[in-house]
């Protein structure tokens, strides 16, 4: 595993390396950063970072599974009657264990173009997992995530070809800290793009302006608070070539995205992710180019704010799902104990 200068991973969003390998570039021995794009050395791994989902579409949804390991007391958007069509990401019958922590056990859910999904639920009870297992950092020990009615059973390959992209942004935003702002937010573009230096910079400029930021470009990780380094992050996994001729739909997963936030600065974070989903409108004012996102969260204002429907995962399985306003109206003992944050009920601690 590549570890660089303590972040493990990086958000993964590639919009233009669809021929390419995975590829990352590597520091070189005083720790420093090259982008050079022609002397650059380089290391192909598969685990240690995310790398970009791009999966085509076979034009064909995927079959309906007709059974879902939960039961929501509400008419579920997940009902079966509805129109397949739309479904960016699901997740079928989905096991993963860590040695003798059977940590999932038939993970079932979907995820339709336009929507903004919160996964929420007790500690340790998978939810990061799932996002990787969705990215294909992490491959399931059994059961399938479809992206767009394509199947993958195990980890992303390096010859699937485009159609869907999906960023992940680490809880710890994961900034390189020997990059700049600038060389941060277009990593991925610096690596695996065609465009120049100064087409890069002006993007990148851009999509920091769509978070809210301007003139941090030169600025090193160690001199952004915590906010801004989550915006950074932020701006790094919505920024794509945008020279090219198709883009596909970006579904972005967010690693608690608010942990560790005061509350204002959370409310920013909270809002810019609703601002560059495609029903919201950026810092600039143009309409965001994300088609849907997935959420997980412990804070109640991230779920009030940034996400429409909430998935509920406990011991390993999906145990109810609805609209955030029927949450707090739940009648099921699990979601009840988890808004109250009651020590008595089905959870234990
Ligand atoms: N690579 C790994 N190797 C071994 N165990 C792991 C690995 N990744 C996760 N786990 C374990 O799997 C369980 C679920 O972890 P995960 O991070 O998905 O939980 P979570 O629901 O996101 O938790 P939290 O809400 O506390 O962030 C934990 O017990 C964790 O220690």
């Amino acid at each position: 595993m590549v570890s660089l200068s303590g972040s493990v991973f990086f958000p993964l969003t590639v919009p233009d390396c669809s021929s390419r390998s995975r590829k990352v570039t590597v520091l070189d021995a005083h720790n420093s950063f090259c982008l050079k794009k022609k002397d650059r050395r380089r290391v192909v791994f598969r685990n240690c970072i995310a790398p970009p989902t791009y999966l085509k579409s076979n034009g064909s949804p995927a079959a309906v599974n007709s059974i879902d390991s939960f039961r929501s007391e509400h008419i579920s958007p997940e009902n079966e009657d509805k129109d397949e069509s739309d479904v960016l990401i699901e997740c079928r019958n989905v096991y993963k264990s860590f040695g003798e922590k059977h940590i999932l056990r038939g993970v079932n859910f979907k995820i339709r173009h336009g929507e903004a999904v919160g996964v929420i639920g007790p500690s340790g009870t998978g939810k990061s997992t799932i996002l990787k297992i969705i990215a294909g950092l992490l491959s399931p020990d059994k059961g399938e995530v479809y992206i767009r009615g394509r199947k993958r059973a195990g980890l992303i390959d390096d010859e699937e070809l485009s159609g869907i992209r999906i960023g992940l942004v680490f809880q710890s935003a994961a900034l390189f800290d020997s990059l700049t702002v600038r060389q941060n937010v277009g990593f991925l573009l610096y690596e695996n793009s065609s465009l120049s230096e100064e087409q890069i910079s002006a993007l990148v400029t851009e999509n920091l302006a769509a978070v809210g930021l301007k003139g941090v470009e030169d600025r090193l990780p160690s001199e952004l608070s915590g906010g801004m380094k989550k915006r950074v992050a932020l701006a790094r996994s919505i920024i794509f070539d945008n020279t090219r001729k198709e883009v596909e739909p970006e579904v972005v997963l967010y690693d608690e995205p608010t942990a560790g936030l005061d509350p204002i600065a959370s409310t920013v974070v909270e809002d810019l992710i609703r601002s560059v989903h495609i029903k919201g409108e950026d810092a600039s004012g143009k309409p965001g180019n994300i088609a849907s996102y997935i959420v997980v969260t412990h804070q109640h204002s991230t779920i009030r704010r940034a996400v429409d429907r909430l998935i509920f995962l406990h011991e390993g399985k999906v145990v109810w799902q609805g609209m955030t306003h029927e949450f707090t109206t739940s009648t099921n003992p699990i979601v009840q104990q988890f808004a109250s944050g009651s020590l008595d009920g089905p959870i234990k601690y």
